[in-house]
């Protein structure tokens, strides 16, 4: 490889072990808008999507941008400028839960997302090797949390993430909608999807605020959702765009939704919700009426919703509504136990003591977590374990950790799974009480 042709970005070592000869891991500049092209092109062969040939194409990444970049590189390969693996991570904000009754808590986490390999460099360690450095790096970095949506959920718990959140998609038969309480007084509006963008943030903050799980959205996500950027113009000229304003005029809630022939009925329309946000119980309400008294809609579609979407207590007949396709979503990996218990409020005054193994050794060790009346933990580190443990301790994965840290598992259902061992009987019910559970955690979208 001639130097021009040399990636631009610094790669920064040699790949560890004998089992990756000749790789190059470094990061790409994503300033440098032919190594980002070089670097997309890479993300774009190992997902199996089209190649990046147009300007428009390379705006769908336009969030790339933002990011640090991660890059293996095999000299040996005609095309070397090309990566044979690829990684994105960016810091972001979690929420965590608050303390009983609360908002949930923002707390910052490393994502991960683009982790791909090459189709001819598979099942060498490269992505293993990708995902551990970046795991070490952002604990190293002071970050007690990683957080990632996966393609194949079974490839992240080996490295110790856990499944935190659990999604499902929902069908209203709108024949069968029958309300069961009045209409709220506020207003449905339809605007243009430009003056959405303005107030979506603003919604999504105070609807995120009362569930765990959400994690805070990117500039680019918004105008990608509303069909601003080039890449979505086409696509986004069927989509529609309500807003509702509560008595006051204050908006609260809003959707967007496209409405197209059904995939079960070519007689039919579906509305396909590609989002609904609602701050209050009123907006939720005066949305879903909204949606469900479109004419010629006979479903509406809604995607990766809660496990117990309300939804189906609004109307008289509970089987006008079915779920579907409930799934995890987000994945969250705990780096730093005492930081990462801290940090979440908790609903009960107990005390117990954690064993928690780490595979990847990052945050393995044994702990004494005492939470209080008013929801605060305080974690101790135990030097030696096993001495103080016999009162209820538990032993169990750091992945487990990570699914039961947003409410999400219960230690009694991991309990009967074998994967949270416990000295005795009743630790599994109080460790899930000192968790709490007023709503499941949730993420509602893909990252
Ligand atoms: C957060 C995200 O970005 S999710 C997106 C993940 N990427 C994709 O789905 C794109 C298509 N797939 C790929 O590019 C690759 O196959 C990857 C990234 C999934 C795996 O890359 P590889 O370099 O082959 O993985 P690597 O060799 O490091 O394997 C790591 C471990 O995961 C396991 N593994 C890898 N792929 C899979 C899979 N699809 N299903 C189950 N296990 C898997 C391996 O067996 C290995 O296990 P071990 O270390 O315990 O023995």
């Amino acid at each position: 490889m001639r130097d021009a042709d040399r990636p631009s970005g610094s790669p920064d070592q040699t790949a560890d072990g004998s089992s990756l000869p000749a790789l190059r891991f470094g990061d790409v500049d994503p300033t440098d808008s032919e190594a980002l092209t070089r670097w997309l092109r890479a993300r774009v062969r190992g997902f199996h999507e089209a190649e990046i040939e147009t300007d428009a194409d390379l705006e769908r990444f336009a969030s790339s941008r933002d990011r640090t970049l991660r890059a293996v590189f095999d000299d040996s390969e005609e095309h070397s400028e090309i990566p044979v693996g690829t990684l994105s991570a960016w810091e972001t904000a979690v929420r965590l839960p608050g303390a009983l009754g609360s908002a949930s808590r923002p707390v910052a986490a490393r994502a991960i997302s683009a982790v791909s390999v090459a189709p001819t460099h598979r099942r060498r360690g490269i992505a293993r090797s990708l995902i551990t450095r970046e795991l070490r790096d952002a604990r190293d970095q002071g970050l007690y949390l990683a957080v990632l949506t996966a393609t194949e959920s079974a490839i992240y718990g080996r490295f110790g993430f856990g499944p935190a959140t659990r999604g499902a998609d929902y069908a209203l038969d709108t024949r069968r909608a029958r309300w069961m309480a009045g209409a709220p007084a506020g207003r449905v509006r339809l605007v243009p999807r430009e003056e959405l963008r303005s107030v979506a943030p603003e919604i999504d903050a105070e609807a995120h605020a009362q569930v765990a799980g959400e994690i805070l959205r990117w500039p680019n996500f918004y105008d990608r959702m509303l069909g601003l950027t080039p890449d979505r113009r086409g696509a986004a000229a069927s989509l529609r765009a309500v807003r509702y304003d509560d008595e006051s005029g204050r908006p609260r809630g809003y959707a967007l939704y496209r409405v197209g022939a059904s995939a079960t009925d070519p007689r039919e329309k579906d509305a396909s919700v590609i989002e609904l946000v609602a701050a209050t119980p009123d907006a939720y309400a005066a949305l879903w009426r909204f949606l469900a008294d479109l004419d010629l809609v006979a479903r509406v579609q809604v995607r990766l919703r809660d496990v117990d979407e309300p939804i189906a207590w609004m109307v008289e007949d509970p089987a006008a509504v079915t779920k579907s396709n409930e799934r995890e979503l987000l994945w969250a990996r705990v780096l730093d136990v005492p930081e990462a218990l801290t940090a979440r409020g908790w609903a009960a005054a107990d005390a117990l003591t954690l064993h928690v193994h780490d595979p990847l050794g990052i945050a393995e060790g044994s702990f004494r977590l005492s939470t209080d009346a008013e929801g605060r933990a305080e974690v101790a580190r135990l030097d030696r374990p096993g001495g103080e443990a016999a009162d209820a301790g538990l032993r169990l994965g750091i992945a487990e950790l990570g699914a039961l840290l947003l409410g999400g598992a219960r230690a009694e259902t991991l309990a009967r799974a074998r994967r949270v061992l416990f000295d005795h009987r009743e630790a599994p019910a109080r460790l899930d009480r000192m968790i709490g559970g007023e709503r499941p955690p949730r993420l509602s979208s893909v990252f």
